[in-house]
């Protein structure tokens, strides 16, 4: 019962004559600036995730979750900065030795003895930032654009002379004074910064501010475009589609989506968006059966639930409860799924125990159970299972017992030696019957 036909489409559009289609309905228009089908994962887990109210991560676990996110194949694991604490430089150094194919980076201030102190970890690159928006200019590190530019440059071109990948990025971007961040953008750009980076550090932003910021910086600059986003107000995922069709390469991401206050942008959210619109890539460049186990192996290290609404994963993602979407599931899942459980290595359900419960889906049930009933006798049972559901909730092994006893009340009665039986029917004792003629 798997195959979502609907969104097996080919890469591109293609032409046939004159006449453009489509083969995957839910692939975008293609377009030149758009980076949907090839965008890059910085996952912050191990740094921004550390931020989560709840998280603790001990070597052990960082090692654990490091791996795990390599196996799922990210480009990028970004660590917390080796300024924070004696311990967090070691994890730094301890995860660098693992070999890993992601390229590893740890986050920093926009300060030169962060920058030296980070440089000696063995990381692969660093991303460096600073706010540029006059809340933390002025409330948090008391510096003016001039003095962010000096700086950002000094510790670009040192961490450049170590020959090591840098990234520079304004926190609180979408407060930032427009002007200012261009021109502070093309300041790093031209000194040779790998990517910038643009952060929704409040999680203010909507898609189309999202969308005409990267887009107006995707013309100012020639480096790559990160982005990162904030879910204060339930558009992290949007946002970060919206960023990669107006030309940023690279998201920001964190497993389950933890970070400060509600967090980012989660990797699940953002694959379940990525692998409808661009499944070949997606499914190609990331191991997604891989993404429960890591996200059970997150939820326990934070002491949290996976959320039921979870994309992907969520305990009721991919089930069917209604007798209308059962029906229709169950002859063709593209009808109520636009992703295919089977791409995560898990399965679909098909509700049959409750109120709502129809017929069609009862029958499969019966099927399932290997009983054999007539359309019509299916549908008196179904009515006996929503009498029993109108009075309380009621489990599998409820729908199934009404199943099997209605199914039992439909097979002649086997005789039973103290009740009275009619004449007609008796067998005689020791005899065999007559063979039929
Ligand atoms: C939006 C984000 O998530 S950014 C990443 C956040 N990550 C972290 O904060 C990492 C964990 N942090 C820490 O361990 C500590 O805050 C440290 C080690 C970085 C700094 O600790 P402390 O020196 O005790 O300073 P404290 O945390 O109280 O204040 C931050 C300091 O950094 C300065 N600062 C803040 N942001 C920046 C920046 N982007 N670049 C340079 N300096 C900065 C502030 O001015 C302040 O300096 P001060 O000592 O002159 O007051
Ligand atoms: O470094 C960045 O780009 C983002 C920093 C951050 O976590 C934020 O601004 O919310
Ligand atoms: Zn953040």
């Amino acid at each position: 019962m798997s195959g979502n036909g609907a969104c097996n489409g080919t890469k591109n559009g293609v032409s046939n004559g004159s006449a453009y289609y489509r083969s995957n309905p839910y692939q975008p228009v293609p377009d030149f600036l758009s980076n949907v089908d090839k965008f890059k994962i910085i996952e912050s887990t191990l740094r921004e995730g550390e931020q989560f109210a709840n998280a603790y991560f001990d070597t052990e676990t960082k090692i654990k979750i490091a791996k795990a996110l390599d196996e799922f194949g990210v480009d990028y694991i970004e660590l917390t900065s080796p300024a924070a604490s004696e311990q967090s430089r070691r994890d730094c150094e301890a995860i660098c030795k693992l070999g890993l194919k992601a390229k590893i980076l740890t986050h920093i201030r926009c300060d030169m003895r962060d920058a030296k102190l980070a440089v000696e970890t063995g990381v692969d690159g660093l991303d460096v930032v600073i706010g540029t928006s006059s809340f933390l200019r002025e409330h948090s590190h008391g510096k003016d654009m001039a003095y962010i530019e000096k700086t950002a440059i000094e510790v670009i071109e040192y961490i450049k002379s170590k020959g090591l990948e840098v990234r520079f990025s304004s926190e609180d971007s979408f407060r930032s004074d427009l002007v200012d961040l261009l021109s502070l953008y093309k300041a790093v750009d031209k000194v040779g910064v790998h990517r910038v980076g643009i952060a929704d550090t409040v999680g203010c932003a909507t898609p189309r501010q999202v969308y005409d910021l990267v887009r107006t910086l995707r013309g100012v600059v020639s480096c790559d475009i990160e982005t990162h986003f904030h879910n204060d107000t339930g558009c992290a995922v949007a946002n970060a589609y919206c960023a990669l069709e107006a030309g940023a390469t690279h998201i920001d991401t964190s497993v389950l989506g933890i970070g400060e206050r509600n967090g980012i942008t989660p990797l699940g959210g953002l694959m379940a968006r990525m692998v409808v619109t661009a499944p070949e890539y997606v499914k190609s460049k990331y191991k997604l059966h891989k993404l429960k186990e890591i996200e059970d192996m997150v939820a326990e290290a934070v002491q949290i639930n996976v959320p039921f609404n979870n994309p992907i994963t969520g305990f009721c993602a991919f089930t069917h409860k209604a007798g209308i979407h059962a029906k229709a599931i169950l002859n063709n899942p593209s009808t109520y799924e636009i992703l295919d459980p089977a791409d995560f290595g898990l399965t679909r359900y098909v509700h049959f125990a409750s109120r709502l419960t129809g017929w069609n889906a009862v029958k499969t049930r019966v099927k399932q159970l290997g009983l054999s009933m007539t359309d019509d006798q299916v549908k008196e049972c179904t009515a006996k299972i929503k009498a029993l559901a109108d009075i309380r909730p009621i489990a599998i092994d409820d729908a199934d017992s009404i199943i099997r006893s209605f199914h039992i009340s439909l097979q002649p009665q086997p005789h039973r030696p103290s009740e009275p039986v009619p004449t007609d029917e008796v067998i005689p004792a020791e005899e065999e019957p007559e063979p039929a003629a």
